[in-house]
């Protein structure tokens, strides 16, 4: 069970740092590992005292060690679920009567864990490929084969969840929406109480929850969305855009959020996730597709493996900012071998050959005493197939 032990570990070590809220929603996804009423109900117990009790922090201290103990004495006994395969995608094609436009083909695997980016300028075909995965829109190509176990449309329905960009509104508090949603998957009574109270509070929306739909700003109301999505426990998550209508931190929030749900030991959890956010999405994901008018350019593993994948003949590509003219630049940079320089909204792009290193990339901004706001090795980025 080293595994688990690790991954405990981690979580428990939130402790000696002081980061409560962190540790909160650790201690929440690790209850609904449990799948178990009676921690649920511990848990959301926690959660009624903690909102009365918010500046004692010795007592919490001691309250979150004592759940936290508990919850390793069940989890360290559970057997880890081994990572299935979800999707297998073969050379899909998707086109539009009267359109020029064709998605693929393009052929995937996503399987339980894994995190796959989704990137591309509008219109390049990320809403085409979420909606063809989920059997909203009939392919024109290729096949899309769901490898679980369902026992229809409805079922498939609640195994795998689409949440588009733009979402249905409803009626009544947030409370009791989530309440009717778990009721509708056969939650009831006690059970049905403490999951959405655990989920609510999972999601941030413990001071939210008796919101109603008009007074929830866009980025609640996306939270709202994957609430609901939890709720129904599904095993593959497809999602347009949840970053769009969110600042920097709420975003970096949120990519945490479904890394840390998607790699339950446990529940493990596909996501495909389609954005512009590019760097925010490559450091969640495990690998990143890249649509150009519906090509697929590249699928880049984005993990700590990624190296592995990184062509040894790659041309050396930096971003960088600085308040250095781009003539004063070019000489520089000429010195170890630039091949191209591009200077875009403010930012440069130099591209030298494989042979050139960052290392000495950035020696000779040393050397030169050449200012440098901003660096980034885009050699292996997604952002390269932008330029
Ligand atoms: N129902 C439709 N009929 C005809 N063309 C369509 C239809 N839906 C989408 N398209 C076209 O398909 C292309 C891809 O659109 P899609 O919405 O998949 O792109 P996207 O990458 O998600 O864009 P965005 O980032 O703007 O949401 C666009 O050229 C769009 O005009």
């Amino acid at each position: 069970m080293q595994l688990f032990d690790t991954y405990y570990k981690e979580i428990y070590n939130l402790l000696e740092y002081d980061d409560y809220p962190n540790l909160l929603k650790r201690i929440i996804d690790l209850t609904l590992d449990t799948e178990d009423l009676v921690y649920y109900k511990k848990a959301a117990d926690l959660l009624d005292w903690l909102e009365l009790n918010q500046n004692n922090i010795d007592e919490i201290n001691v309250r979150f060690k004592v759940i936290l103990e508990d919850l390793y004495n069940v989890l360290s006994k559970k057997e880890i679920k081994k990572r299935k395969y979800l999707l297998e995608v073969n050379e899909l094609v998707k086109g539009y009567p009267n359109s020029a436009f064709a998605l693929g083909p393009i052929s995937f695997t996503i399987s339980e864990g894994e995190i796959i980016g989704l990137v591309g300028e509008n219109g390049n075909g990320k809403t085409t490929l979420l909606r063809s995965l989920c059997g909203e829109l009939a392919i024109t190509g290729g096949s899309v084969k769901y490898i679980f176990e369902r026992e229809n449309s409805y079922d498939l329905r609640t195994k795998l969840i689409y949440i588009p960009q733009r979402t249905k509104d409803w009626h009544g508090s947030l409370l009791s929406n989530l309440q009717f949603t778990a009721s509708s998957y056969g939650i009831l009574g006690e059970e049905n109480e403490h999951l959405v109270q655990l989920v609510i509070a999972r999601m941030g929306l413990r001071g939210y929850r008796h919101l109603n739909w008009k007074s929830l700003s866009s980025g609640y109301k996306m939270r709202f969305e994957l609430a609901r999505m939890l709720l129904r426990k599904p095993h593959l998550l497809l999602i347009d855009e949840p970053l769009a209508n969110l600042d920097i931190l709420a975003q970096q929030v949120v990519l945490d959020d479904f890394r840390n749900i998607a790699k339950s030991l446990f529940r493990p959890l596909g996501v495909v996730l389609s954005s512009q956010q590019l760097y925010e999405v490559e450091k969640t994901s495990d690998r990143v597709i890249f649509l150009k008018q519906g090509k697929p350019q590249s699928v880049t593993n984005t993990g700590s493996d990624a190296s592995l994948h990184m062509e040894d003949d790659a041309e050396l590509i930096i971003e960088f900012e600085s308040d250095w003219g781009q003539e004063p630049i070019r000489e520089a940079l000429t010195s170890i071998g630039l091949l191209n320089l591009q200077l875009k909204g403010g930012t440069y792009i130099a591209i030298f050959p494989s042979v050139v290193s960052q290392e000495q990339f950035l020696q000779l901004i040393i050397d030169k005493h050449i200012s440098l706001t901003y660096f980034r090795n885009i050699s292996n980025s997604t952002r390269r197939f932008f330029l």
